[in-house]
């Protein structure tokens, strides 16, 4: 069976559409950063397909730093196409204004170019350490306002590790737990306050996920800002807290100075024969 970005948006939108008052009254939770999910997405053969097919991690690009240790790919034409049509999905209109009606988040544009989105996987001792994502689009013309985070390993618990944390008091408080279990789908929201790692896997597996960032030109808070993404230790412990806030702020820095010009992120899909300079 072939699936398209419609037949499977077709059948996000059915999900959403049924339980986005139990989401926008979970996302809309006081004195935690905004984040809602929703379980069993998409019907269990898809999911499955969906997992049988992931690459391999060592067909995708290792990041690995004190920051974060994780395979990611955004060269979608390079993977089996079903990858491709469920990324795209989630940027389906349909599923935009439900997301939009679910967190009252305003004027969202998906990511098509897939900036910092696309497929990432993280096997045995992988792991993510607390942070802010980049707080704008490669132009710095639009917020990064929200996370779609689809998880699709099967049998995954909480007790596999890998599962998303969100540090609604900061990455010094203590995180709350969200596990990525398979057909899971979590919205979170990101702005200068929304903390969230993933913490070490610790099952020998890997934890795949589909990743889609919406970005829009209307603030989420009440202010403006900017700034790059940014890490910060477990309860800001031991030097290398110390030394990641100290790199955050360079990279800040260098990033509002430059722009893009000095540092272009060089994981975006890029299209066949596309002018890059004209796709960033
Ligand atoms: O994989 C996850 O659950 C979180 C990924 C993440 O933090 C991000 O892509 O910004
Ligand atoms: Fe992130």
């Amino acid at each position: 069976m072939e699936y398209t970005r419609e037949s499977l948006a077709d059948l996000i939108v059915a999900r959403l559409e049924a339980e986005a008052k139990r989401m926008a009254e979970q996302w809309h939770t006081p004195g935690q950063i905004r984040s809602c999910w929703i379980d069993n997405l998409l019907p269990a053969d898809i999911v499955h397909e969906i997992n049988r097919v992931f690459p391999v991690p060592d067909r995708m690009v290792l990041k690995k730093s004190m920051r974060e240790n994780k395979h990611v790919a955004a060269q979608m034409d390079q993977y089996h196409p079903v990858l491709e049509e469920i990324v795209y999905a989630f940027q389906d209109q349909r599923i935009v204004d439900l997301v939009a009606k679910i967190t009252g988040l305003e004027a969202m544009e998906p990511d098509s170019e897939l900036y910092a989105g696309g497929i990432s996987a993280m096997r045995k001792g992988a792991y993510l350490r607390p942070h802010l994502d980049n707080s704008h689009d490669a132009k710095r013309e639009r917020y990064r306002v929200l996370n779609l985070l689809y998880y699709v390993t099967p049998d995954w618990s909480k007790a596999d590790g890998g599962a998303l944390q969100l540090w609604d008091n900061g990455p010094d408080g203590e995180p709350r737990t969200i596990a990525s279990l398979c057909n899971r789908l979590v919205l979170m929201a990101t702005d200068k306050t929304s903390w969230h790692s993933v913490n070490e896997v610790t099952k020998d597996g890997v934890r795949s996920c589909i990743s889609n960032y919406y970005f829009s030109k209307v603030s989420p808070e009440e202010q403006d800002y900017f700034h790059a993404t940014s890490f910060r230790q477990e309860h800001g412990e031991g030097l290398s807290d110390l030394v990641m806030q100290a790199d955050n702020a360079l990279r800040t820095a260098i990033l509002k100075l430059t722009g893009d010009k000095l540092y272009k992120n060089p994981h975006v899909y890029k299209r066949d024969g596309a002018d890059e300079d004209k796709a960033a």
